[in-house]
């Protein structure tokens, strides 16, 4: 018997990006909302991506930092963190349950804040997988629910793993066991030259990993960013015994007694792995981490039902409504746009705004409607070591889309970085629209990096012309200062 209920909005994935869907689409009315959710509230992000890698990186980080100055040197003389310290840390931010957590079902992790956080914003959490079966129905189980104004798709999504010979019965690691690490490998090879693989790598090696090779398939590391960030962390990885080889790939795995022995343990004895291209030979290791790209979850949600393709990104338009189905939202992860939590999170405001306004009958007419930052002023931090931070075109992409542009680059120099530490390295450069004379992009490259984004963005955003932002004045002495530098050279 199918039990039938109704609420206002219905999220399927309760991700950070469909959490926030749902707050918004009812925050300040009476409007009812529902997020189910077959893992965990919290997703990917909380448990498995975003804070466990951060977490990993945190210890790391601080000890570089520390080792940078006369004085705390001193008292910080190991260069590689405590393993133990650094994985009870990690379990401390993403409330890791215990290997006894047989008792609670076999959960991983406690997502009992996240419920307490959902309930108190008014939203029901319904356990169990979602799936589309007509207009604005979801069937969960034996329940049906309907929802009155819009049903939102926020179901993200998973790793990819190549089909490789023997890769996939080898049971390779994906991110989840790299963030979830119990069991440190000895020699590790890392398929993949993106984000997820150079900030594994930076932790691997911070924990003990001494036989790492990165198999990358193209020329550079990062390759969506400005090439001096890339070879930037290329350098320092291979400085801590890193061995990179570019224009590489794994042609064929043999691992004879893959186990499939749960998250973050090995998988298994060693393996045999067959590398192609520039860099080949075999390797032996003892685990393989695949950090080949995402693919959206959109195979087992429904779509079909709706006459809407199962495969790839679940497309979108500005108000993040799917075309033809202006009661359906696409946010995150799933609508291919950019996989990145703070920006899905960002769609997420933009759709609850919009369900919110048609709801109420009003217009779609102002620009807090429209996620327009999707397009141009994407911003990111890659927590390496040396930290990189970006946001809107490279230099090459504004080429690429036929804008004449000026560029302003150099070492970052100043006294606010001399001071974290006397032989502080880093690099920055702006991208200019040579005819509006505003910013188009930013790249910053070093410690402490990470923070200065957010003025690019503001800049980029608000569009704002060079003669007025040489009214901005940085703070000295602060690596704010590189923007000092950086304008000077576009005066
Ligand atoms: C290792 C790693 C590190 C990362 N670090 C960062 C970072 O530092 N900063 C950053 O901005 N981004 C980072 N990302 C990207 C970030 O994790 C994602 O962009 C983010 O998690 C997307 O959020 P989401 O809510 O769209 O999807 P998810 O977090 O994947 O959540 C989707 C949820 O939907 C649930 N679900 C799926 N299908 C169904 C269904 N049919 N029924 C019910 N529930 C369902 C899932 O269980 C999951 O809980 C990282 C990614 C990885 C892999
Ligand atoms: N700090 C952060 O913001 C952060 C951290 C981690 C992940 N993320 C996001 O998560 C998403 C996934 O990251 P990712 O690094 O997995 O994906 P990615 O797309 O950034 O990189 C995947 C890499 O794998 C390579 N690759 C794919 N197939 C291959 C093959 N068969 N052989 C060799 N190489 C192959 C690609 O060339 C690419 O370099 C990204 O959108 C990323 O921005 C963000």
């Amino acid at each position: 018997m199918v039990g039938e209920t109704s609420y206002d909005v219905v999220v399927i994935g309760g991700g950070p990006v469909g959490e926030n869907a749902a707050d918004y689409a009812i925050r300040g009315s009476d409007r009812t909302a529902a997020i189910v959710e077959h893992e965990l509230l919290g997703g990917e992000c909380s448990y498995w991506a975003c804070m466990p890698s951060k977490a990993l990186l945190g210890p790391g980080n601080a000890l570089g930092e520390a080792r940078s100055l006369g004085g705390s040197r001193e008292r910080a003389s190991a260069s590689n963190p405590e393993p133990s310290g650094v994985l009870e840390w990690r379990d401390t931010v993403t409330g890791r349950l215990d290997d006894s957590s047989a008792h609670r079902g076999g959960a991983t992790h406690d997502d009992a804040g996240q419920v307490r956080w959902a309930n108190g914003a008014g939203i029901e959490v319904i356990r169990g997988h979602g799936r589309l079966v007509g207009e604005k129905q979801v069937r969960v189980g034996d329940q049906l629910l309907t929802a009155r104004e819009a049903v939102v798709i926020a179901t993200g999504s998973t790793a990819s793993v190549p089909p490789i010979p023997g890769l996939r019965e080898a049971l390779p690691w994906t991110s989840r066991d790299a963030t979830n690490i119990l069991e440190i490998p000895e020699r590790v090879v890392v398929l993949g030259g993106g984000v997820v693989a150079c900030e594994a790598a930076t932790w691997l090696l911070d924990l003990g990993v001494r036989g790492l090779v990165m198999a990358i398939r193209g020329d550079r590391l990062l390759p969506r960013m400005e090439p001096f960030a890339g070879e930037r962390v290329a350098d320092a990885l291979r400085a801590r015994g890193a061995d990179l080889r570019f224009g590489t790939t794994i042609e064929a795995v043999d691992r004879p007694d893959a186990t499939g022995s749960g998250y973050g343990r090995l998988h298994g004895g060693p393996a045999v792995v067959r590398l192609t291209g520039d860099g080949a030979g075999e390797l032996t290791v003892d685990e393989i981490l695949v950090a080949a790209g995402r693919s959206p979850a959109t195979t087992d949600v429904g779509l079909d039902a709706l006459g809407l393709t199962a495969e790839g990104p679940l497309g979108v338009d500005d108000h993040l409504t799917v075309p033809g189905h202006p009661w359906l939202y696409s946010v995150g992860d799933v609508n291919g746009r950019n996989a990145l939590t703070h920006m899905g999170k960002y769609q997420a405001r933009v759709a609850g705004d919009v369900i919110a306004a048609r709801a109420e009958g009003r217009e779609l007419d102002d620009i807090r409607y429209v996620a327009g930052s999707d397009h141009a002023a994407v911003p990111q931090v890659v927590f390496t070591r040396p930290e990189i931070s970006s946001v809107g075109l490279t230099r090459e992409q504004a080429a690429d889309a036929g804008i004449d542009v000026r560029v302003a680059e150099g070492e970052i120099s100043v006294a606010g970085s001399y001071l974290l530490g006397p032989d502080y390295s880093g690099y920055a450069s702006v991208v200019v629209d040579a005819t509006r004379d505003v910013l188009l992009g930013a790249t910053f490259v070093g410690p402490q990096t990470g923070e200065l984004v957010h003025s690019a963005t503001v800049a980029i955003v608000g569009e704002v012309p060079l003669a007025r932002l040489w009214h901005a004045v940085p703070s000295y002495p602060t690596v704010s200062e590189v923007w000092l530098r950086l304008l000077d050279q576009l005066r």
